[in-house]
């Protein structure tokens, strides 16, 4: 038995399981079972909090899928709020530094990446704005921010179908990690409405990685200047970067309930 608690991030949801006792086994098969949402817990990723050599605790990120992966933004605002203090986070994506912020937390979330094999494509393309699109879709943007996503700007974000385009191009052979997939429409210079279909997950209620990643794509272009705020389903994140710089995210966490669980019966 080991304790876990389940939280959120603009509705993004997410098992958080303390892993810094001992040592919980999760395979894919077990994170895919826990996230069911009518035969486990139900999440949008299962999140293992363990012991760090490096930094103040790990993390590992499990997509409802059962895929491991490098980055989760909302869950690395939830962390802080899990552990009651500010931290550093030890991720595939790197070290992250991760303090208490009004309501939730304030991440520094590294520098994003643009070159074409770090996003990565399956083969040499500009990130900037890619020769290549999907059905009506504008040329998209590519960049990493520990993890891969595309962002598409449109003009009017309703008509797009969103669930039907998003598996598409998260499954195109373009993406050999595949990738997650950020449809936005530009409000103004500083606000940013956005859908993220998920690598892994689906549409999602927010992706803070795919705020980062959308809000750096649009400064990157011109297309809106820092601070930005990035209105999603489940609420707002504020994104600040500068060109050269680390991307620093903002918004709310919540502590929904905690529980014990016995692992190995999923
Ligand atoms: N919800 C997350 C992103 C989770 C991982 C993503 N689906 C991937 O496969 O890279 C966030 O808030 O960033």
């Amino acid at each position: 038995m080991s304790k876990f608690a389940k939280m959120h991030g603009l509705g993004n949801d997410f098992v958080v399981i303390d892993g810094r006792e001992g040592p919980v086994d999760i395979s894919a098969p077990r994170a895919r079972a826990i996230a069911d949402r009518h035969t486990g817990i139900g999440c949008d990723q299962l999140i293992l909090v363990g012991t760090s050599g490096k930094a103040d605790v790990s993390m590992r990120i499990f997509n409802a899928d059962g895929s491991e992966v490098e980055a989760c933004g909302n869950a690395t605002r939830c962390i802080p709020l899990f552990l009651g203090r500010d931290v550093t986070i030890e991720t595939k994506a790197g070290l992250l530094d991760a303090r208490l912020a009004g309501d939730g937390a304030s991440v520094d979330m590294g520098a994003p990446r643009f070159e074409w094999d770090a996003i990565p494509l399956a083969y040499a393309m500009d990130t900037y704005s890619m020769p290549t699109s999907w059905e009506d879709l504008p040329a998209p943007a590519a960049v990493n921010v520990g993890n891969p996503h595309v962002i598409f700007f449109v003009d009017d974000l309703v008509s797009v179908e969103t669930d039907r385009l998003g598996p598409l191009i998260e499954h195109d052979p373009l993406f050999p990690a595949r990738i997650n997939v950020n449809f936005a429409q530009i409000l103004s210079d500083q606000h940013i409405r956005l859908i993220v279909w998920e690598r892994g997950a689906g549409l999602t209620q927010a992706c803070g990685t795919g705020a980062c990643a959308t809000a750096v794509a649009a400064i990157r272009q011109g297309l809106a200047t820092g601070p930005v705020t990035v209105s999603l389903p489940g609420g707002d994140l504020e994104i600040d970067w500068r060109a050269g710089g680390h991307i620093q995210m903002t918004g709310p966490a919540t502590f929904v309930f905690s529980g014990e669980a016995d692992w190995e019966r999923f």
